[in-house]
């Protein structure tokens, strides 16, 4: 174990100290006296495996979440480094906007001409000096012995001087100083919670379209920058929460056979390892209950279901089970081979002759082969996942507008198929993790646009009855039922379901359920 949790060389007290511990009485930092090259050369192996991460998410395009998991294992960390490490790399990741915009008043060259390794190192610095309660001297020190033993000794007098100019202020002061002469209300909300001021612009827009408060954007922003809690699903008619909750998680508030787990690793749970108890998303959970639970507009048969874009299999499985439970059976599509067999190992804890896979374009549903088809369809499809930043530290910083300019063709053309598969009567969930008012509602309206005899279900309803307390069409959806075409103003699209972290302690998932009449006539109100 490093020399954290005691006084150790550094003198740092991880958990057990606030930074102001190392602050004289007038306020100042204390600083180590040793120079940068007499101070230790080794490195802490949590401070490594931040390290190892951000270096991986640069250099390799890797996703945090998949990065870290391998190198705590590699590193042999305990369970309070492999916390330290996590917190260190996915606040370091979360905050670089903040961290680059703070080193670049300490840096004396623009920053993108100092060596990627030398930045992440720095931007490891600014977080344990700014948002951890980690003294000043072990920050310091730390990360120079870091920078040491894996990047060389040449760059350790730049960043021991510029992390203590980074130890200068604290995070209110950085920020305070920073937003000074910034007018913009987006500006000043992206730098303080370090987004990209694009995805502010596109949740403001959202949380209008949506009904809600514009002052809210900053609880949003908030959750974005918070880990999430675990939460899990019983699959129904399969699993079973008791192990979970003996283990102390706590039932969940939004959808029925939910809980909350903050007990670590839920792989020691043995319905987790049967996969009839899953990690999943009380949204994806809520949205997949909405579309099994909608009464068809016009009865008739329920058993032929499709999840047009099914990969890693999380919603497929629950819909699959519930599916089993109704004597219905679930067709789950992916088209990328290896995510289709993540799917295959998600469905094996439902009985077989329920489920099919298959691995396609979601396009090719629309042929006319499978014209009218299904009844009931997931299209949960790919998008920008602006609605999951908080669990995804580094996606932030890798999207653009443009990425979601070409998703949202691809969205269009996967509900069109799917509203061609659907039988009259049948229901279609529209589905993203993404609040972009451009992959949610524009679509749809588009898809309406294009499709006479589709039009929009009361969505808000739907939720409503398929979580707990029957609140969410008010917390939800803006306005009441509105089964308007588009065209007859905004409100056509005003009863769709939007989620929020802040709100929902969800990921940001967006609802749509549609419904089609028959050929060459718009579906019948409700
Ligand atoms: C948001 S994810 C689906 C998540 C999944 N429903 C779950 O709950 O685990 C979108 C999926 O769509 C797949 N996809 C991408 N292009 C597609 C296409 N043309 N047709 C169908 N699926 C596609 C992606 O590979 C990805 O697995």
């Amino acid at each position: 174990m490093s020399e954290r949790g005691n006084s150790g060389n550094s003198g740092e007290r991880r958990n057990e100290q606030g930074r102001q511990r190392n602050r004289g009485a007038s306020g100042e930092r204390r600083f180590s006296v040793a120079a940068p090259s007499q101070r230790k050369r080794r490195a802490d192996p949590a401070r490594l495996t931040a390290f190892e991460v951000l270096r991986a998410v640069a250099e390799e395009d890797a996703y945090a979440n998949l990065v870290l998991p391998a190198r705590i294992r590699e590193n042999r960390l305990d369970k309070r480094d492999a916390g330290f490490a996590t917190e260190l790399a996915y606040g370091a990741l979360r905050e670089q906007g903040l961290y680059d915009a703070v080193l670049a008043r300490c840096v004396d060259r623009p920053l993108d001409q100092l060596d990627g390794a030398v930045l992440d190192a720095l931007r490891l610095g600014t977080h344990q000096l700014l948002s951890m309660r980690v003294p000043t001297h072990a920050a310091l020190d730390e990360t120079v012995g870091l920078a040491r033993a894996v990047i060389g000794a040449g760059p350790s007098g730049l960043i021991n001087a510029v992390l203590r100019k980074v130890a200068a202020r604290d995070r209110d002061e950085w920020v305070a100083e920073l937003l000074q002469g910034l007018d913009d209300d987006v500006s000043r909300s992206a730098l303080e919670h370090s987004h990209p001021e694009w995805i502010v612009r596109a949740l403001r827009q959202s949380l209008a379209a949506h009904g809600r408060r514009a002052e809210e954007i900053e609880d949003l922003l908030a959750a974005d920058n918070q880990a999430p809690v675990v939460n899990l699903v019983a699959l129904p008619g399969l699993g079973s929460l008791d192990e979970a909750l003996a283990q102390g998680a706590e039932p969940g508030t939004l959808v029925p056979g939910s809980a909350y787990y903050a007990g670590g690793d839920v792989s020691r749970l043995d319905s987790v390892r049967a996969g009839t108890t899953r990690v999943q998303d009380a949204g994806s959970q809520l949205v997949a209950r909405a579309l099994a639970d909608v009464a068809l507009p016009e009865g008739g048969r329920d058993s032929v279901w499709l999840d047009l874009c099914a990969g890693p299999g999380g919603k497929a499985t629950l819909l699959a089970a519930i599916a089993a439970g109704r004597g219905a059976t679930l067709t789950a599509n992916e088209p990328t081979p290896h995510r289709a067999e993540l799917v295959r190992k998600a469905l094996h804890a439902v009985p077989e002759d329920h489920w099919i896979l298959t691995v396609e374009d979601g396009r090719d549903y629309g042929n006319a082969a499978n014209a009218g088809r299904f009844d009931r369809i997931m299209v949960d499809a790919p998008c920008s996942g602006l609605g999951a930043l908080r669990r995804r530290p580094e996606s932030r910083w890798r999207k653009s507008p443009k990425d979601v300019a070409e998703l949202t063709i691809l969205q269009g053309e996967l509900l069109d198929a799917a509203l061609s598969a659907l039988r009259p009567g049948g229901v279609v969930a529209y589905v993203t993790c993404s609040p972009h008012p451009a992959e949610t509602r524009a679509v749809v309206e588009d898809v309406l646009k294009r499709n006479p005899d589709a039009r929009l279900l009361d969505t808000g309803a739907a939720a409503d009855a398929a979580c707990l307390d029957g609140t969410l069409g008010t917390l939800g959806a803006a306005h009441p039922l509105d089964a308007a075409r588009p065209g007859d103003g905004d409100a056509a699209l005003g009863n769709t379901v939007q989620l929020w972290p802040h709100v929902h302690r969800t990921d940001a998932m967006f609802l749509a359920l549609l419904t089609k009449g028959a050929a060459g006539r718009p579906a019948t109100k409700d």
